[in-house]
């Protein structure tokens, strides 16, 4: 996926800017679409928690919190990491973001949840980690995916390109040393359990393989012009 994204923006064809639009766009459109968000009288306007991580994938996230913002959902976003060392396509969304509202730093997620009733979010969008997954999760991120799998955080969550904790490879959740055995339960927050996965220009052996299916839910691949 990696040579085919640096095959085509060598040849001039296209930046990674614009992959990561259409990629965020991708993503959005399918929410749109499945009207993953109840936008009625009861709940005028649809509620979007966005996790963005350190990478590409959370630039993605950046681009999907915009676009939901532009089509009237209420966004908010949480980001792990330091704005200042994203790589430049996330670092360019973070910022055209952050005119429209404010980047929380994910440290900051358990106080913002304290005061809110439960469900208070139609959608949770998972772009915290893609294909540059390395290695397990970080506890912050943990603490989201508990929540989101006990069912109190959101009504359904979309992940960006894989869901994170899962390896885009081998479809394996990657776990701590402390439980090489794996016997730690998927509430640990270990990965994020997602009703949608939207991925781009292919599936990738982990959607299919290992905990794939479990993790990813539907699996929907889009075009994004590579
Ligand atoms: N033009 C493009 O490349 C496009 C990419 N798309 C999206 O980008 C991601 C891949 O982006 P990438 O930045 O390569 O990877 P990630 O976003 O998955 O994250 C990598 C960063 O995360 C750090 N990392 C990795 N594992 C952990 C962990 N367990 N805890 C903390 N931090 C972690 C990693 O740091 P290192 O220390 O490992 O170097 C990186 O900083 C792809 O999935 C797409 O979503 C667009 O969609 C299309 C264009
Ligand atoms: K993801």
């Amino acid at each position: 996926m990696r040579a085919v994204e640096q095959a085509a923006i060598a040849s001039g064809r296209v930046t990674g800017l614009e992959l990561m639009e259409r990629a965020g766009r991708a993503v959005a459109d399918v929410i749109t679409e499945r009207r993953l968000g109840t936008s009625n009288d009861t709940n005028p306007t649809a509620r979007a928690l966005v996790i963005c991580g350190p990478g590409n994938n959370g630039g993605d996230g950046f681009v999907v919190a915009r676009l939901l913002h532009i089509r009237g959902w209420q966004v908010d976003v949480f980001l792990y990491g330091d704005p200042d060392t994203l790589p430049p396509d996330a670092k360019v969304n973070h910022d055209l973001w952050s005119v429209l509202g404010p980047v929380h730093p994910l440290a900051s997620f358990p106080a913002f949840c304290e005061p809110l009733a439960p469900l208070p979010f139609d959608l949770l969008v998972d772009a915290a980690f893609g294909i540059g997954l390395t290695r397990p999760l970080p506890q912050e991120f943990r603490t989201v995916f508990t929540h989101l799998s006990s069912g109190e955080l959101a009504r359904s969550c979309v992940a960006i390109d894989i869901p994170s904790g899962l390896c885009a490879d081998t479809g394996t959740v990657l776990r701590p040393a402390a439980d090489p055995a794996g016997r730690w339960p998927a509430a640990e927050g270990l990965a994020c359990k997602a009703d949608l996965t939207v991925t781009f220009h292919t599936a990738k052996p982990g959607h299919l393989t290992g905990d794939g299916p479990r993790y990813c839910g539907t699996v929907i691949v889009k075009d994004i012009g590579l």
